[in-house]
């Protein structure tokens, strides 16, 4: 076959190992190692399965925590969802999750656990993370694994659903980029400064539709903490996932960790070391970095591409040429309070965040914890918070005597959760408070309504810290001397110990592997980004439609029948003959649309502003149209603005809305914003483009997105104005006015087409590959049992035997750890 044949990438690699079914069409099944769930994106999916009475497949296959709505206050021993989340949505949410896992029995690290935290950050710190998996999670930085060269990235609630159900995801092979990084990193320029620089370069939909490779001296130099930094922020790139190819650094870290491989350790190692992109393989986009030109580098606006050095200066509108830049960049001034040509050593912040998925692991600690020690923090912050990743994090940083360096600076020092990165418990922003955010999203009212936010590395936090205007860590006077190599305490922990003690003392054990975060110097000045553009084997114009989650080869196959087969090259190859059964419909595009067009004209709408985060503890899917783009539509005496689009009276009864600027949908994962736009009444979105997750999240719920170019925006606009509604033929795929006029075509891809004409029910027609997916997993058991070593039941027999005479402490962590003391 021609995709074996050839040279591949490290993602295709991956992605070939992984289909279960292969359709002529290019749409392939493809088999989900590990599954990821917490509190937020999950309700509605569990909720999906119950409706249809479906079990979870493989439950040990996924992992759950709390984590978004968290108090990270202190945590009584034997602390209660029912007592300790005083709000009673978040409380809702985490009981529900609870409830739902352990009716489903999937493992569940809650309150009570040491090993709760950030799900991004406790997948790799146990050992569920491993090279070569395939890894997905309802929340878009499940990027953040793939800096261990595993195929991971975030997915909608309906997928969730469908991944408990199957096992599976749906998908098309994505696009191919690769970022090469060159050259050195400065002392104390972190991965975090490196990616705000790549965002900055690229653009925040510059990966969009593609695998983001992370390759060059720079990257393998790195930390495996450092590269989760880098590949967490793929998203922020448009890309659903950022890869970084298993070496030597990588084996050191998984090694170590609880849930890693032990018994097929050697058989794991030999195959890791293949997944490597080969000579010769194509990418579709090569950006090349000289990491030299990186300096300490901040965002000033409201996108993550909005970035600038920590000795620079705020740009104005005329510094960009792009008509849609310049008018993002008016907008995210007035919102942000800034006026062009300050100094950002000038901007004072009111309040200092450490923590989130991006930066809140040991060594972002440590580095944090350098610049901090003897200082304390300046009297015009009014909250300096460090929120530990996880619970092992915390105890950690605690050992090594770090949670006093940041209490005596100052410092809250909490409990772990997603805590001010998103606001969902009680720590967030009040209105216009600015706050440097070693998070990852700066978008407008993420951290709290009208709050201003500036993504920083966790050096810069702490310097800012200090400081109390936005400054690089060279601006600090070290006073003490460093800690030493041996002071320091990894978070992992020794598993013969682990296994056969109380599950609540399991992360006693230490080692002392890690490395100093170099010292602070700084120097360099950016300059341009040198691109290189190679080959390009497919026309990079066509959606990102990556991890497609459309599956035209079954309605293919549902009239005729057809065959399919088990492939990827780390297996044997069998044909299977299925017939898949009818499935029923689930969203079925009943006919064309006729309607008036509500306009939108802003560039890079993220979800967080089409659906605003302070409502996405709903554990329902309806009635969710209030709380569309309300943080700009009402003001905060809950009185509608009159000059938002939706409150125009022409807006009222739209049933389609045009962005006039590019890639909608960014940003967060949450299907609410879909659900929120159909319950509005929208039943059509028109863009030049959109983000991956949303594009999945939309055609998943019937929702049409139409993509379109510059002129057809133009002539949408100019028929609107003359008060001309807009009819939309999906099968022709043009738009005319209401005098059946022309305005356009627009494109979508024949498979999204299919889907919505046809409404099939997508698990439905999943399950009835169930023979094809036992076989696949009994082939992989038999050619790769390491992914499965720590979790397969039997396995756990026998090693529980073997090592400690206690049970799988992922099953028993119900028992021990949370609901049932
Ligand atoms: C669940 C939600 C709050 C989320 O974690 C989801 C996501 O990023 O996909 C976010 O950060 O916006
Ligand atoms: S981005 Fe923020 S809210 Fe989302 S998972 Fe990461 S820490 Fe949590």
């Amino acid at each position: 076959m021609d995709s074996v044949a050839r040279p591949r990438t490290l993602y295709e690699k991956i992605f070939d190992a992984h289909v279960v079914a292969e359709r002529e069409d290019g749409t392939v099944l493809l088999y989900i190692d590990r599954h990821l769930i917490h509190e937020v994106t999950s309700p509605q999916a569990f909720e999906g399965l119950d409706k249809k009475g479906r079990s979870v497949r493989r439950p040990e296959l996924t992992l759950a925590t709390s984590d978004h709505n968290v108090p990270t206050s202190e945590r009584p021993r034997g602390v209660k969802a029912s007592t300790y989340l005083t709000r009673e949505d978040s409380r809702i949410q985490v009981q529900k999750l609870e409830r739902n896992v352990k009716r489903h029995h999937i493992p569940y690290f809650g309150l009570r656990s040491k090993r709760q935290g950030i799900v991004h950050v406790i997948g790799p710190e146990l050992g569920f993370t491993l090279p070569g998996n395939t890894i997905v999670c309802g929340d878009s930085h499940t990027s953040t694994h793939g800096a261990f060269g595993a195929l991971a990235h975030g997915i909608g609630t309906s997928e969730v659903e469908h991944v408990l159900a199957t096992q599976t995801l749906v998908a098309v092979k994505s696009r191919n980029m690769n970022v090469v990084v060159r050259g050195r990193l400065a002392d104390g320029v972190t991965s975090k400064d490196l990616m705000l620089y790549i965002i900055g370069s690229i653009g925040t939909a510059g990966g969009t539709g593609t695998v983001i490779e992370f390759s060059g001296p720079v990257i393998e130099d790195l930390t495996m903490e450092s590269r989760m930094s880098l590949c967490n922020m793929s998203i922020e790139a448009g890309a659903r996932a950022g890869l970084i190819a298993p070496d030597e650094e990588t084996f050191a870290y998984v090694k170590r960790r609880e849930m890693a491989p032990r018994e097929t350790w050697d058989m794991a190692e030999a195959y890791w070391k293949t997944l490597r992109t080969e000579a010769g393989a194509l990418f579709d986009k090569v950006v090349e970095i000289n990491a030299n030109d990186v300096t300490p580098t901040i965002t000033w606006g409201t996108s993550p591409e909005q970035v600038i050095p920590i000795n620079g200066v705020v740009p104005a509108p005329s510094d960009f040429s792009d008509p849609v830049k310049k008018e993002s960049c008016r907008l995210a001034l007035a919102y942000m309070g800034l006026t062009p040509g300050m100094k950002v050593a000038d901007i004072a912040v009111d309040k200092v965040f450490i923590g989130s998925c991006t930066n809140a692991r040991i060594e972002d600690f440590r580095a944090a914890a350098q610049i901090l020690r003897g200082h304390t923090v300046a009297p015009n912050v009014k909250l300096a918070l460090a929120v530990p990743g996880s619970g092992l994090v915390k105890r950690a940083a605690e050992d090594e005597g770090i949670d006093i360096i940041f209490k005596r600076a100052g410092f809250h020092w909490r409990e772990a959760g997603c805590s001010m990165c998103v606001g969902l418990n009680e720590d967030s922003l009040a209105p216009t408070e600015r706050c440097a955010s070693t998070s990852n999203r700066n978008f407008e009212s993420r951290q709290g309504t009208a709050g201003r936010t500036h993504l920083v590395s966790p050096v810069v936090a702490a310097a800012t810290a200090i400081k109390g205007t936005l400054a690089a860590a060279s601006q600090i006077t070290k006073l003490a001397e460093p800690a030493s190599r041996s002071q320091h305490v990894d978070v992992d922990v020794d598993v013969d110990a682990a296994y056969s003690s109380d599950s609540e003392t399991l992360s006693e054990d230490s080692s002392s592997q890690s490395s100093l975060i170099s010292s602070s110097e700084y120097s360099g000045t950016p300059t341009k980004v040198k691109r290189v553009w190679t080959a390009v084997k497919k026309p990079v114009t066509e959606h990102g439609d990556s991890m497609d989650q459309a599956y035209p080869g079954y309605y293919g196959q549902r009239a005729g029948g057809r065959s399919s087969s088990v492939s990827g090259c780390e297996h044997p190859k069998q044909a299977v003959e299925q017939v898949a059964q009818p499935a029923t419909n689930n969203s079925r595009f009943e006919d064309n649309i006729n309607g008036s067009v509500a306009i939108i004209k802003r560039a890079n709408i993220d979800t967080d502003a089409i659906f605003p985060k302070q409502f996405c503890t709903t554990t329902g899917r309806t009635g969710l149209g209030h709380a569309l783009f309300s943080n700009l539509r009402y003001n905060p005496d809950g009185s509608p603005r009159p000059s938002f689009f939706l409150n125009r009276p022409e807006s009222r009864n739209a049933s389609i809305l045009l962005a006039t600027g590019p890639n909608f949908g960014c940003g967060s994962s949450r299907e609410h914003a879909v659900w929120a736009l159909q319950d509005f009444g929208f039943r059509c979105v028109i863009a030049p483009s959109f983000a991956d997750i949303f594009y999945n999240n939309a055609f998943k719920n019937g929702l049409l997105l139409a993509q379109v170019n510059a002129d057809v925006v133009e002539r949408i606009v100019t028929e609107s104005n003359v008060g001309h509604s807009v009819k939309i033929n999906l099968e022709q795929q043009t738009l005319q006015n209401d005098q059946n006029a022309d305005i356009g075509q627009f494109e979508i891809p024949e498979r999204r087409k299919q889907e919505l004409l046809s409404g099939i029910g997508e698990i439905e027609a999943t399950l009835a590959f169930y023979a094809q997916i036992k076989l696949y997993e009994e082939l992989r058991r038999q050619m790769s049992p390491w992914y499965e070593e720590g979790l397969h039941p039997q396995t756990n027999v026998r090693r529980r035997q073997l090592v400690t005479g206690q049970g799988n402490p992922l099953v028993d962590c119900h028992k021990k750890e949370t609901l049932a003391w």
